[in-house]
Protein backbone atom coordinates (compact mmCIF):
# COMPACT_ATOMS: atom_id res chain seq x y z
CA UNK A 1 0.00 0.00 0.00
CA UNK A 2 1.26 3.55 -0.80
CA UNK A 3 0.53 5.88 1.90
CA UNK A 4 1.46 9.41 3.23
CA UNK A 5 0.86 12.94 1.56
CA UNK A 6 1.70 14.75 -1.75
CA UNK A 7 1.96 18.66 -1.67
CA UNK A 8 1.75 21.38 -4.43
CA UNK A 9 1.58 25.19 -3.85
CA UNK A 10 -1.08 27.14 -4.80
CA UNK A 11 -0.19 31.40 -5.76
CA UNK A 12 -4.12 32.72 -5.97
CA UNK A 13 -4.92 36.54 -6.80
CA UNK A 14 -7.36 36.97 -3.92
CA UNK A 15 -7.44 40.73 -4.92
CA UNK A 16 -7.17 41.94 -8.32
CA UNK A 17 -6.57 45.40 -7.98
CA UNK A 18 -3.45 44.91 -9.83
CA UNK A 19 -5.09 43.44 -13.02
CA UNK A 20 -7.16 40.26 -13.37
CA UNK A 21 -10.56 40.87 -11.31
CA UNK A 22 -12.12 37.25 -10.93
CA UNK A 23 -9.33 35.25 -10.00
CA UNK A 24 -10.75 35.23 -6.60
CA UNK A 25 -13.33 31.98 -7.37
CA UNK A 26 -10.32 30.09 -8.13
CA UNK A 27 -8.86 28.89 -4.89
CA UNK A 28 -12.04 27.90 -4.22
CA UNK A 29 -12.77 26.20 -7.49
CA UNK A 30 -9.79 24.41 -6.55
CA UNK A 31 -10.40 23.08 -2.93
CA UNK A 32 -13.55 21.85 -4.65
CA UNK A 33 -11.27 20.06 -7.13
CA UNK A 34 -9.06 18.72 -4.10
CA UNK A 35 -12.26 17.28 -2.55
CA UNK A 36 -13.12 15.48 -5.49
CA UNK A 37 -9.80 14.28 -5.78
CA UNK A 38 -8.83 13.40 -2.83
CA UNK A 39 -12.68 11.27 -2.46
CA UNK A 40 -11.64 8.96 -5.66
CA UNK A 41 -10.43 5.96 -4.27
CA UNK A 42 -9.25 4.94 -8.14
CA UNK A 43 -7.13 7.88 -7.69
CA UNK A 44 -3.89 8.52 -5.91
CA UNK A 45 -4.67 5.53 -4.01
CA UNK A 46 -2.90 5.40 -0.11
CA UNK A 47 -2.03 8.92 -0.82
CA UNK A 48 -3.73 12.34 0.09
CA UNK A 49 -3.11 15.56 -2.40
CA UNK A 50 -2.74 19.30 -0.39
CA UNK A 51 -2.84 22.28 -1.75
CA UNK A 52 -0.44 25.32 0.19
CA UNK A 53 -1.11 28.13 -0.87
CA UNK A 54 -1.31 32.41 -0.47
CA UNK A 55 -2.37 35.31 -1.93
CA UNK A 56 -0.51 37.03 -4.98
CA UNK A 57 -2.52 40.27 -5.36
CA UNK A 58 -2.34 39.70 -9.11
CA UNK A 59 1.05 41.04 -8.62
CA UNK A 60 4.19 39.32 -9.69
CA UNK A 61 6.54 40.77 -7.08
CA UNK A 62 4.49 39.00 -4.22
CA UNK A 63 3.88 36.20 -6.31
CA UNK A 64 7.46 35.32 -6.87
CA UNK A 65 7.81 35.50 -2.82
CA UNK A 66 4.85 33.94 -2.03
CA UNK A 67 6.54 31.61 -4.47
CA UNK A 68 9.78 31.46 -1.96
CA UNK A 69 7.90 30.59 0.69
CA UNK A 70 6.00 27.51 -0.35
CA UNK A 71 9.52 26.30 -1.58
CA UNK A 72 11.68 26.95 1.46
CA UNK A 73 8.69 25.69 3.58
CA UNK A 74 8.48 22.27 4.71
CA UNK A 75 6.85 20.03 3.25
CA UNK A 76 8.46 19.65 -0.25
CA UNK A 77 6.16 20.76 -2.87
CA UNK A 78 5.67 18.70 -6.31
CA UNK A 79 4.16 21.37 -8.44
CA UNK A 80 2.50 24.86 -8.33
CA UNK A 81 -0.55 26.41 -9.41
CA UNK A 82 -0.72 29.99 -9.98
CA UNK A 83 -2.91 32.70 -12.04
CA UNK A 84 -2.47 36.12 -13.69
CA UNK A 85 -0.35 36.28 -16.67
CA UNK A 86 2.44 38.84 -14.38
CA UNK A 87 2.90 36.07 -11.70
CA UNK A 88 2.44 33.15 -14.53
CA UNK A 89 5.35 34.91 -16.21
CA UNK A 90 7.63 35.52 -13.28
CA UNK A 91 6.93 32.10 -11.19
CA UNK A 92 6.88 29.77 -14.24
CA UNK A 93 10.88 31.68 -15.44
CA UNK A 94 11.92 30.69 -12.07
CA UNK A 95 10.10 27.17 -11.29
CA UNK A 96 12.35 25.13 -13.69
CA UNK A 97 15.32 26.08 -11.73
CA UNK A 98 13.43 24.08 -9.02
CA UNK A 99 12.23 21.05 -11.30
CA UNK A 100 8.52 21.92 -10.85
CA UNK A 101 5.42 22.09 -13.12
CA UNK A 102 3.77 25.04 -13.07
CA UNK A 103 -0.26 24.46 -14.29
CA UNK A 104 -1.77 28.18 -14.70
CA UNK A 105 -5.04 28.21 -14.47
CA UNK A 106 -5.68 32.68 -15.51
CA UNK A 107 -3.14 33.56 -17.80
CA UNK A 108 -3.66 34.35 -21.18
CA UNK A 109 -0.50 36.14 -22.17
CA UNK A 110 0.88 34.55 -25.48
CA UNK A 111 4.24 35.44 -24.48
CA UNK A 112 3.78 32.13 -22.14
CA UNK A 113 4.02 29.67 -25.54
CA UNK A 114 7.70 30.00 -25.01
CA UNK A 115 9.46 26.42 -24.26
CA UNK A 116 12.72 27.90 -23.94
CA UNK A 117 11.64 30.56 -21.48
CA UNK A 118 9.38 28.23 -19.89
CA UNK A 119 9.98 24.99 -20.20
CA UNK A 120 7.81 23.28 -17.30
CA UNK A 121 4.78 25.76 -17.75
CA UNK A 122 1.32 24.13 -18.47
CA UNK A 123 -2.10 26.21 -18.65
CA UNK A 124 -5.56 25.51 -18.75
CA UNK A 125 -6.34 28.97 -19.06
CA UNK A 126 -6.03 29.13 -23.80
CA UNK A 127 -3.50 32.12 -24.79
CA UNK A 128 -5.00 34.91 -26.15
CA UNK A 129 -4.26 33.99 -29.44
CA UNK A 130 -6.65 31.27 -29.33
CA UNK A 131 -9.29 34.41 -30.95
CA UNK A 132 -7.04 34.71 -34.31
CA UNK A 133 -7.87 31.79 -35.99
CA UNK A 134 -11.50 32.18 -35.57
CA UNK A 135 -10.94 36.01 -36.46
CA UNK A 136 -9.62 34.75 -39.92
CA UNK A 137 -12.40 32.08 -39.91
CA UNK A 138 -15.12 35.09 -40.13
CA UNK A 139 -13.17 36.84 -42.81
CA UNK A 140 -12.72 34.01 -44.94
CA UNK A 141 -16.73 33.65 -43.93
CA UNK A 142 -17.83 37.26 -44.85
CA UNK A 143 -15.20 38.06 -47.77
CA UNK A 144 -12.84 40.74 -45.78
CA UNK A 145 -9.39 40.57 -47.59
CA UNK A 146 -8.99 44.30 -45.78
CA UNK A 147 -9.05 44.52 -42.75
CA UNK A 148 -7.39 47.25 -39.81
CA UNK A 149 -6.19 46.77 -36.31
CA UNK A 150 -6.90 49.24 -33.31
CA UNK A 151 -4.73 47.94 -30.11
CA UNK A 152 -3.79 49.23 -26.47
CA UNK A 153 -0.04 49.16 -26.18
CA UNK A 154 -0.40 46.43 -23.65
CA UNK A 155 2.24 43.44 -23.79
CA UNK A 156 -0.76 40.86 -24.07
CA UNK A 157 -2.56 42.62 -27.20
CA UNK A 158 1.30 43.57 -28.80
CA UNK A 159 1.68 39.83 -29.13
CA UNK A 160 -1.91 38.98 -30.06
CA UNK A 161 -1.50 41.30 -33.00
CA UNK A 162 1.90 39.29 -33.84
CA UNK A 163 0.08 36.86 -34.10
CA UNK A 164 -2.77 37.72 -35.94
CA UNK A 165 -0.53 39.43 -38.40
CA UNK A 166 0.81 36.28 -39.34
CA UNK A 167 -2.13 34.24 -39.61
CA UNK A 168 -3.33 37.44 -41.70
CA UNK A 169 -0.32 36.89 -44.27
CA UNK A 170 -0.58 32.91 -44.54
CA UNK A 171 -4.22 33.60 -45.42
CA UNK A 172 -4.21 36.89 -48.16
CA UNK A 173 -5.29 39.14 -45.71
CA UNK A 174 -4.15 42.84 -45.65
CA UNK A 175 -3.83 44.76 -43.09
CA UNK A 176 -4.25 48.25 -44.24
CA UNK A 177 -3.21 49.97 -41.07
CA UNK A 178 -2.42 48.96 -37.30
CA UNK A 179 -3.32 51.99 -34.60
CA UNK A 180 -2.17 51.38 -31.48
CA UNK A 181 -2.58 53.98 -28.27
CA UNK A 182 -1.45 53.98 -25.02
CA UNK A 183 -4.85 55.41 -22.95
CA UNK A 184 -6.16 57.90 -25.40
CA UNK A 185 -7.40 56.22 -28.33
CA UNK A 186 -8.46 59.75 -30.49
CA UNK A 187 -5.93 59.64 -33.08
CA UNK A 188 -5.78 56.08 -33.78
CA UNK A 189 -9.52 56.13 -34.45
CA UNK A 190 -9.20 59.22 -36.68
CA UNK A 191 -6.53 57.29 -38.37
CA UNK A 192 -8.67 54.63 -38.93
CA UNK A 193 -11.13 56.74 -40.94
CA UNK A 194 -8.17 58.18 -42.72
CA UNK A 195 -7.09 54.94 -44.36
CA UNK A 196 -10.93 54.10 -45.30
CA UNK A 197 -11.33 51.19 -42.60
CA UNK A 198 -14.29 49.24 -42.66
CA UNK A 199 -13.59 45.78 -40.94
CA UNK A 200 -11.53 46.62 -37.70
CA UNK A 201 -10.33 43.88 -35.01
CA UNK A 202 -9.81 45.95 -31.43
CA UNK A 203 -8.01 44.46 -28.69
CA UNK A 204 -7.80 46.67 -25.57
CA UNK A 205 -9.08 46.09 -22.12
CA UNK A 206 -12.48 47.44 -21.08
CA UNK A 207 -11.96 50.93 -19.70
CA UNK A 208 -9.89 51.48 -22.79
CA UNK A 209 -13.00 49.74 -25.19
CA UNK A 210 -15.27 52.36 -23.39
CA UNK A 211 -13.17 55.01 -24.82
CA UNK A 212 -12.41 53.54 -28.21
CA UNK A 213 -16.42 53.29 -28.35
CA UNK A 214 -17.36 56.99 -27.82
CA UNK A 215 -14.28 58.15 -30.11
CA UNK A 216 -16.04 55.62 -32.86
CA UNK A 217 -19.17 57.59 -32.48
CA UNK A 218 -17.44 61.19 -32.97
CA UNK A 219 -15.92 59.78 -36.19
CA UNK A 220 -19.07 58.11 -37.05
CA UNK A 221 -17.23 54.80 -37.62
CA UNK A 222 -19.89 52.23 -36.93
CA UNK A 223 -23.25 50.99 -38.48
CA UNK A 224 -24.05 49.71 -41.98
CA UNK A 225 -20.40 50.05 -43.77
CA UNK A 226 -18.17 49.38 -40.55
CA UNK A 227 -17.64 45.95 -39.08
CA UNK A 228 -15.91 46.23 -34.87
CA UNK A 229 -14.73 42.84 -33.72
CA UNK A 230 -14.22 43.31 -29.96
CA UNK A 231 -12.85 41.11 -26.96
CA UNK A 232 -15.98 39.35 -25.86
CA UNK A 233 -14.95 38.72 -22.04
CA UNK A 234 -16.20 42.50 -21.34
CA UNK A 235 -18.93 42.50 -18.55
CA UNK A 236 -22.35 42.08 -20.86
CA UNK A 237 -22.98 46.07 -20.53
CA UNK A 238 -19.87 47.46 -20.39
CA UNK A 239 -21.06 49.66 -23.11
CA UNK A 240 -23.24 51.57 -21.14
CA UNK A 241 -21.60 51.82 -17.17
CA UNK A 242 -18.84 53.48 -15.77
CA UNK A 243 -19.46 56.35 -18.50
CA UNK A 244 -19.71 59.41 -15.59
CA UNK A 245 -16.95 57.62 -13.60
CA UNK A 246 -14.26 57.26 -16.33
CA UNK A 247 -15.16 60.42 -18.10
CA UNK A 248 -16.59 58.99 -20.91
CA UNK A 249 -18.54 61.87 -22.85
CA UNK A 250 -20.80 59.49 -25.03
CA UNK A 251 -24.36 59.48 -23.70
CA UNK A 252 -25.61 55.11 -22.99
CA UNK A 253 -28.31 56.11 -26.37
CA UNK A 254 -25.16 56.92 -28.36
CA UNK A 255 -22.70 54.31 -26.94
CA UNK A 256 -25.80 51.78 -27.74
CA UNK A 257 -26.04 52.95 -31.31
CA UNK A 258 -22.58 53.03 -31.55
CA UNK A 259 -22.09 49.23 -30.57
CA UNK A 260 -24.67 47.69 -32.40
CA UNK A 261 -23.43 44.90 -34.74
CA UNK A 262 -20.49 44.21 -33.33
CA UNK A 263 -19.03 40.64 -33.20
CA UNK A 264 -16.67 39.55 -30.64
CA UNK A 265 -14.49 36.49 -30.11
CA UNK A 266 -13.81 34.72 -26.77
CA UNK A 267 -12.60 31.26 -25.71
CA UNK A 268 -14.94 28.96 -24.00
CA UNK A 269 -14.45 27.75 -20.55
CA UNK A 270 -17.45 26.02 -19.32
CA UNK A 271 -18.18 22.86 -21.11
CA UNK A 272 -20.91 23.64 -23.83
CA UNK A 273 -22.79 20.37 -23.38
CA UNK A 274 -24.38 21.03 -20.14
CA UNK A 275 -25.73 18.08 -19.15
CA UNK A 276 -22.41 15.83 -20.30
CA UNK A 277 -21.08 14.26 -17.54
CA UNK A 278 -17.70 15.18 -16.63
CA UNK A 279 -14.07 13.54 -14.95
CA UNK A 280 -15.94 14.50 -11.95
CA UNK A 281 -19.40 12.71 -12.18
CA UNK A 282 -20.68 16.31 -12.83
CA UNK A 283 -21.90 18.49 -15.35
CA UNK A 284 -20.83 21.80 -15.92
CA UNK A 285 -24.02 22.88 -14.61
CA UNK A 286 -23.62 20.79 -11.44
CA UNK A 287 -20.22 22.52 -10.87
CA UNK A 288 -21.91 26.00 -11.84
CA UNK A 289 -24.05 25.33 -8.30
CA UNK A 290 -21.96 23.53 -6.44
CA UNK A 291 -19.05 26.39 -6.79
CA UNK A 292 -21.99 29.60 -6.06
CA UNK A 293 -22.78 27.20 -3.02
CA UNK A 294 -19.20 27.13 -1.48
CA UNK A 295 -18.80 30.71 -2.91
CA UNK A 296 -21.97 31.83 -0.73
CA UNK A 297 -20.49 30.01 2.36
CA UNK A 298 -17.03 31.70 1.85
CA UNK A 299 -18.90 35.21 2.01
CA UNK A 300 -18.39 36.02 -2.02
CA UNK A 301 -21.14 38.19 -2.73
CA UNK A 302 -22.90 36.37 -5.70
CA UNK A 303 -25.07 39.67 -6.72
CA UNK A 304 -28.06 37.78 -7.33
CA UNK A 305 -26.81 36.81 -10.52
CA UNK A 306 -27.40 33.01 -10.64
CA UNK A 307 -23.49 33.37 -12.01
CA UNK A 308 -21.99 36.41 -11.73
CA UNK A 309 -19.60 36.67 -15.34
CA UNK A 310 -16.95 37.81 -13.18
CA UNK A 311 -15.92 34.60 -12.03
CA UNK A 312 -15.87 32.92 -15.48
CA UNK A 313 -12.53 31.55 -15.21
CA UNK A 314 -13.63 29.30 -12.15
CA UNK A 315 -13.56 25.71 -13.77
CA UNK A 316 -9.91 26.63 -15.13
CA UNK A 317 -8.81 26.22 -11.76
CA UNK A 318 -11.01 23.36 -10.90
CA UNK A 319 -9.73 21.17 -13.91
CA UNK A 320 -6.14 22.43 -13.19
CA UNK A 321 -6.16 20.35 -10.09
CA UNK A 322 -7.59 17.73 -12.08
CA UNK A 323 -4.87 17.21 -14.36
CA UNK A 324 -2.31 17.13 -11.30
CA UNK A 325 -4.33 14.93 -9.90
CA UNK A 326 -4.30 12.27 -13.16
CA UNK A 327 -0.82 13.16 -13.93
CA UNK A 328 0.40 12.12 -11.00
CA UNK A 329 -1.23 8.81 -10.50
CA UNK A 330 0.34 7.87 -13.98
CA UNK A 331 3.68 9.43 -12.96
CA UNK A 332 2.97 7.15 -9.46
CA UNK A 333 2.05 4.19 -11.70
CA UNK A 334 5.22 4.68 -13.87
CA UNK A 335 7.46 4.99 -11.10
CA UNK A 336 6.61 1.90 -8.86
CA UNK A 337 8.02 -0.25 -12.20
CA UNK A 338 11.12 0.84 -10.55
CA UNK A 339 10.11 0.92 -7.00
CA UNK A 340 9.87 4.47 -6.72
CA UNK A 341 7.28 6.90 -5.85
CA UNK A 342 6.65 10.88 -5.81
CA UNK A 343 7.99 10.34 -2.56
CA UNK A 344 11.16 10.02 -4.11
CA UNK A 345 11.07 13.58 -5.64
CA UNK A 346 13.05 16.42 -4.78
CA UNK A 347 13.79 19.64 -6.63
CA UNK A 348 17.21 18.47 -7.55
CA UNK A 349 15.48 15.25 -9.06
CA UNK A 350 15.05 15.67 -13.26
CA UNK A 351 14.47 11.78 -13.86
CA UNK A 352 10.95 12.28 -11.67
CA UNK A 353 10.57 16.40 -13.30
CA UNK A 354 10.58 14.91 -16.79
CA UNK A 355 7.89 11.51 -15.99
CA UNK A 356 5.63 14.50 -14.65
CA UNK A 357 6.13 16.65 -17.55
CA UNK A 358 5.50 13.70 -19.42
CA UNK A 359 2.02 12.53 -17.93
CA UNK A 360 0.82 16.20 -18.15
CA UNK A 361 1.64 16.50 -21.54
CA UNK A 362 -0.31 13.64 -22.35
CA UNK A 363 -3.47 14.70 -20.17
CA UNK A 364 -6.57 14.75 -22.04
CA UNK A 365 -9.87 14.04 -20.14
CA UNK A 366 -13.37 16.39 -20.17
CA UNK A 367 -13.15 18.73 -17.66
CA UNK A 368 -16.15 21.50 -16.75
CA UNK A 369 -14.05 23.46 -19.10
CA UNK A 370 -14.55 21.23 -21.68
CA UNK A 371 -11.95 18.93 -23.32
CA UNK A 372 -8.73 19.43 -21.35
CA UNK A 373 -5.18 18.98 -23.51
CA UNK A 374 -2.11 20.67 -24.14
CA UNK A 375 -0.29 21.97 -27.05
CA UNK A 376 3.45 21.26 -27.35
CA UNK A 377 4.18 24.88 -26.19
CA UNK A 378 2.06 23.49 -22.90
CA UNK A 379 -1.13 25.53 -24.18
CA UNK A 380 -4.64 24.79 -23.29
CA UNK A 381 -6.38 24.03 -26.59
CA UNK A 382 -9.74 25.90 -26.48
CA UNK A 383 -13.17 26.28 -28.05
CA UNK A 384 -13.54 29.64 -29.11
CA UNK A 385 -17.18 31.42 -29.63
CA UNK A 386 -18.68 34.51 -31.66
CA UNK A 387 -21.64 36.70 -30.68
CA UNK A 388 -22.81 39.87 -31.87
CA UNK A 389 -24.40 42.69 -30.02
CA UNK A 390 -27.95 43.18 -31.23
CA UNK A 391 -30.71 45.50 -30.05
CA UNK A 392 -28.25 46.08 -26.84
CA UNK A 393 -27.94 42.05 -26.23
CA UNK A 394 -24.99 39.51 -27.60
CA UNK A 395 -26.37 36.85 -29.72
CA UNK A 396 -24.28 33.91 -30.12
CA UNK A 397 -23.68 33.20 -33.61
CA UNK A 398 -21.61 30.11 -33.43
CA UNK A 399 -18.53 28.20 -32.11
CA UNK A 400 -15.19 27.55 -33.85
CA UNK A 401 -13.24 24.07 -33.36
CA UNK A 402 -9.40 25.49 -34.55
CA UNK A 403 -7.95 21.90 -34.33
CA UNK A 404 -10.35 20.85 -36.54
CA UNK A 405 -10.99 23.98 -38.47
CA UNK A 406 -14.55 23.06 -38.15
CA UNK A 407 -17.16 26.09 -37.94
CA UNK A 408 -20.51 25.56 -36.36
CA UNK A 409 -22.81 28.78 -37.47
CA UNK A 410 -25.98 29.21 -36.39
CA UNK A 411 -27.56 31.36 -39.14
CA UNK A 412 -28.88 33.87 -36.56
CA UNK A 413 -26.42 37.13 -37.85
CA UNK A 414 -28.16 40.62 -38.76
CA UNK A 415 -26.50 43.67 -40.09
CA UNK A 416 -27.29 47.54 -40.23
CA UNK A 417 -27.83 47.96 -43.31
CA UNK A 418 -29.22 44.10 -44.41
CA UNK A 419 -26.32 43.03 -45.88
CA UNK A 420 -22.90 41.87 -45.07
CA UNK A 421 -20.63 45.07 -44.97
CA UNK A 422 -17.71 45.45 -47.55
CA UNK A 423 -14.38 45.57 -46.41
CA UNK A 424 -13.78 48.52 -48.73
CA UNK A 425 -15.57 50.95 -50.29
CA UNK A 426 -17.51 49.64 -53.64
CA UNK A 427 -17.15 51.81 -56.91
CA UNK A 428 -20.41 51.49 -58.70
CA UNK A 429 -19.74 52.25 -62.26
CA UNK A 430 -23.17 53.95 -63.41
CA UNK A 431 -23.82 51.55 -66.78
C1 LIG B 1 -10.16 36.11 -20.16
C2 LIG B 1 -9.27 36.71 -19.10
C3 LIG B 1 -9.97 37.86 -18.41
C4 LIG B 1 -7.95 37.22 -19.72
O1 LIG B 1 -7.01 37.57 -18.71
C5 LIG B 1 -6.69 36.49 -17.81
C6 LIG B 1 -5.76 37.02 -16.74
C7 LIG B 1 -4.35 37.22 -17.26
O2 LIG B 1 -4.03 36.78 -18.39
O3 LIG B 1 -3.57 37.81 -16.50
C8 LIG B 1 -7.97 35.97 -17.15
N1 LIG B 1 -8.98 35.68 -18.13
Amino acid sequence: RRDGDLHIGGIFPMEGEGGWQGGQACKPAAELALADVNARSDLLSGFKLYIHSNDSKCEPGLGASVMYNLLYNPPQKLLLLAGCSTVCTTVAEAAKMWNLMVLCYGASSPALSDRARFPTLFRTHPSATVHNPTRIKLMQKFGWSRIAILQQAEEVFISTVEDLEAHCKKSGIEIVTRQSFLSDPADAVRNLRRQDARVIVGLFYVVAARRVLCEVYKHRLYGKSYVWFFIGWYEDNWFETNLEKEGIDCSPEQMREAAEGHLTTEALMWNQNSNQTTISGMTSEDFRSRLNEALREAGYDIDGERYPEGYQEAPLAYDAVWAVALAFNKTMEKLEKSGLSLKNFTYTNKKIADDIYEAINSTSFLGVSGLVAFSSQGDRIALTQIEQLTDNHYVKLGYYDTQADNLTWLERERWVGGKVPPDRTVVVNEL
